[in-house]
C-alpha cells in the first residue's frame, strides 16, 4: 500500500548536537503507529518537522506525496500537540467554529466533533472553565475537522481519566477505519498496546525498532509465561514434570521461549486431567520497550 506519510533518513541537529539520526519509516492510509521514546528521544522533534514547523538537517519526509509545509500538506494534516489552549474567553463551539473555518470546513461540521468528543452539553462554555480533559477533548475534536489524511498526536491523553481514554482511542480507531494514517506519541504503554498497529521506539534520535507488536514480541526472544492451574491433588505432579515455579496451593508458572511454546503447552497437555486451566501471557510493551530502550537496535 503506498504511504501517506514517508519519512526516509532524516537527520536533525540543534546546535551540533544530533537529536534525530537517519530515521526512516511509513504510516499508511488508516494505520495506527505509536511513536515511542523516553523524554527528549525526539518524538516532537519529528511532529514539529512532519508539519513542516522545522526543516530537517538531512532527509526527506512527503505527507501524501507533498513536502511538509506545503499548502496540500497542510491540508492533508490535523494535529494536536502536547499541551493545547485556547482562547479563555471563547466557548468551546466558538473555538470549534473558528477552527473549521480556517480549514475550510462546512460549519454543520462543529456540532458533529463536539457531539463525537462528548462536549456537546459544554460546548456553550468558555474554554476558561474547561478542565485538562475537556480542553484535551476540545483539542482532538479541532484535529478531527474535515477528515485528515493524517493525524499527528503528541501525548494526547495525558489529562484523559480512564474513561475518556478509552472513548478517545475508540474515536482514533473509528478514523483509522476511514482511511485516516494516524502517527501518536505516549508514554502510556499499555493503555496502546491492543490500540495500534504498529509500535516505532525512538532511543536517542535512533529508530531501534518499528513493527507490529506481535512480530517486536518474537524478534526481542523475550520469555512468555505459561501459567497452569492444577488439579489439588496432583499440584505436585505437574510440578514435577513442568519444571517451573509454584505460586500457590494449585498454580504453577514457568517461563519460555517462543520457539518452545508449542512443544511445551503439549506436555502440559498431556498431564490431562491433572490441569484444569492454562493461561499464556506473551511479553507486555512494558517489557518490549525495556528491551528496545536498553540498546537492542534490530530493526524490523
Ligand atoms: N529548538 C530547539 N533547540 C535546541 N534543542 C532542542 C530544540 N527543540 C528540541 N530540542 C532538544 O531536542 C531533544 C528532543 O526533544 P523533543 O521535544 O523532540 O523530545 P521528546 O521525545 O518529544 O520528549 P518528551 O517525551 O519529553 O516530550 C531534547 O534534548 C531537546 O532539548
Amino acid at each position: 500500500m503506498t504511504s501517506l506519510l514517508n519519512i526516509s533518513n532524516v537527520s536533525m541537529c540543534f546546535a551540533h548536537r544530533d537529536v534525530l539520526s537517519d530515521v526512516s519509516f511509513d504510516v499508511a492510509p488508516g494505520e495506527r503507529v505509536a511513536l515511542l521514546g523516553h523524554n527528549g528521544a525526539g518524538k516532537t522533534t519529528l511532529f514539529r518537522i512532519i508539519l513542516g514547523f522545522l526543516n530537517p538537517s538531512g532527509g526527506q519526509i512527503t505527507v501524501n506525496g507533498a513536502v511538509p509545509g506545503t499548502a496540500a500538506a497542510r491540508n492533508a494534516v490535523s494535529y494536536l500537540p502536547e499541551s493545547v489552549s485556547f482562547p479563555k474567553l471563547l466557548t468551546g463551539r466558538e473555538t470549534v467554529a473558528f477552527y473549521a473555518k480556517l480549514k475550510g470546513v462546512a460549519p454543520a461540521a462543529v456540532d458533529q466533533v463536539l457531539a463525537d468528543v462528548d462536549l456537546t452539553d459544554a460546548a456553550d462554555q468558555r474554554c476558561g472553565t474547561y478542565s485538562k480533559g475537556m480542553r484535551q477533548r476540545l483539542g482532538l475534536a479541532q484535529a478531527m475537522l474535515g477528515d485528515p489524511k493524517l493525524l499527528l498526536l503528541d501525548e494526547p491523553t495525558s489529562g484523559l481519566d480512564p474513561l475518556a481514554r478509552q472513548r478517545f482511542y475508540h474515536l482514533i480507531s473509528k478514523m483509522a477505519e476511514r482511511g485516516t494514517a494516524v502517527l501518536l506519541s505516549s508514554h502510556g504503554l499499555s493503555e496502546i498496546e491492543a490500540r495500534t498497529d504498529r509500535v516505532a521506539i525512538l532511543r536517542k534520535g535512533k529508530l531501534v525498532a518499528d513493527a507490529p507488536l506481535t512480530d517486536l514480541q518474537h524478534s526481542a526472544n523475550l520469555p512468555l509465561r505459561i501459567r497452569v492451574q492444577a488439579d489439588t491433588a496432583h499440584v505436585d505432579t505437574v510440578h514435577q514434570q513442568m519444571g517451573g515455579q509454584r505460586i500457590n496451593g494449585a498454580t504453577v508458572e514457568l517461563e519460555c521461549r517462543y520457539p518452545e511454546k508449542m512443544q511445551r503447552l503439549s506436555a502440559i497437555s498431556a498431564l490431562g486431567n491433572a490441569v484444569r486451566d492454562v493461561e499464556v501471557y506473551p511479553p507486555s510493551l512494558d517489557d518490549i520497550y525495556r528491551h528496545y530502550s536498553a540498546g537492542k537496535e534490530t530493526k524490523q
